[in-house]
């Protein structure tokens, strides 16, 4: 008989089988930003996977290198100091808990809020002088990486108005988040061919969303609507995109909002930073007119982004948040 000694908590997060070589996604698009073919491939990859890799971004790699290791520095302190930082919601430092309905992960994170250019002022975490500026010179970056994304897109979809997208994000009131995550190894998997949860399966609700993580694999998305889980191989150079469920809607279904989740490594730590790029909460998430043929009908009921914010929060990880906003077709 095998008795399994895990820690108790380990029993709250659910199990993966662990990923092996073959599970390795060898597809995952790769966008030039600074190649004219650019706005082409973003808009091929958002119909064929919602999510793709962006090399040539200009972002230096000292700008990523010093906020992974201040964010490195913040995890390694005492527990007890990292509560101090707590709790994560609305924003701060959280641990194992995700949203506000029992969905549970093999992680410690930090949710921030960004204005504008920068963490806000109003968002006191992180504290010391020295994480701060290195995470506002990442997220000034990572920001002008998101608006490049988004007017590449707009102008491969054939919007006139190149801003269409970009100018929800930077606008006034554009609601940025901005989430660092520290996934400690879980040893006492090790071996057993399975693996905890990270990061339970989900979409993000925003428009885009742009992640960089540190050379430990564990990112996964679905293919062929969840049927097959492939692992992204990491590439602490790049940045990824995924198409969040506000642009599914802008693009009447065209682009489709990835599921993704991460399996915590076995025997190394993965850091990772996500940019969710979300428009103003009176925002109306409608498909662009541009995009609508002749007598097409909008696939979801009208919302705004903060009605459909706020009925985020009332989901879990994995739920469909989308599906109660679909016209039903009889
Ligand atoms: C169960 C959850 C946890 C949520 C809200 C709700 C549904 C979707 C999750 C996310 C996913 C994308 C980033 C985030 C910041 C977001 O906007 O939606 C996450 C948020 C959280 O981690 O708090
Ligand atoms: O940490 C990662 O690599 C991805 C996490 C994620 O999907 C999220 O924070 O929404």
């Amino acid at each position: 008989m095998v008795v399994l000694a895990n820690p108790p908590v380990v029993d709250q997060i659910p199990l993966l089988r662990s990923p092996g070589p073959r599970d390795t996604f060898s597809g995952v698009p790769v966008v030039d930003l600074s190649s004219p073919a650019a706005a082409r491939a973003i808009v091929d990859a958002c119909e064929r996977f919602g999510f793709f890799k962006v090399v040539n971004h200009g972002v230096p790699a000292a700008t990523m290198g010093r906020a992974e290791s201040e964010a490195v520095r913040f995890f390694a302190q005492a527990q007890a100091d990292k509560d101090r930082a707590g709790p994560a919601y609305p924003f701060g430092y959280g641990s194992k808990r995700i949203g506000l309905n029992g969905d549970m992960g093999w992680l410690e994170y930090l949710l921030l809020a960004v204005d504008s250019a920068s963490l806000s002022d109003a968002c006191p975490v992180p504290s010391t002088a020295a994480f701060r500026s290195a995470l506002n010179e990442y997220v000034a970056a990572v920001r002008k990486v998101a608006v490049r994304v988004l007017e590449a897109m707009a102008e491969g979809l054939g919007i006139a108005d190149a801003a269409a997208l970009s100018s929800m994000v930077t606008g006034a009131g554009g609601d940025q988040v901005f989430r660092v995550n520290h996934y400690p190894p879980c040893p006492a998997l090790q071996g057993l061919g399975c693996s905890a949860t990270g990061f339970g399966e989900h979409t993000d609700p925003q428009l885009i969303s742009v992640l960089r993580s540190n050379g430990t694999s564990g990112l996964q998305i679905a293919l062929r609507d969840g049927a097959q889980w492939v692992s992204v191989p990491s590439d602490r150079d790049a940045f990824f995109v995924n198409v969040g469920d506000s642009l599914q809607v802008l693009t009447n279904g065209r682009f489709k909002s990835v599921k993704h989740r991460v399996v915590t490594n076995s025997l190394k730590s993965r850091v990772s930073f996500i940019y969710f790029a979300g428009p103003a909460l009176e925002q109306r998430i409608v498909p662009l007119p541009e995009l609508l043929a002749e007598g097409e009908e909008s696939l979801y009921k009208e919302f705004t982004w903060g009605e459909y914010k706020k009925a985020a929060y009332k989901t879990r990880l994995g739920d469909n948040r989308l599906a109660q906003f679909e016209k039903r077709s009889i």
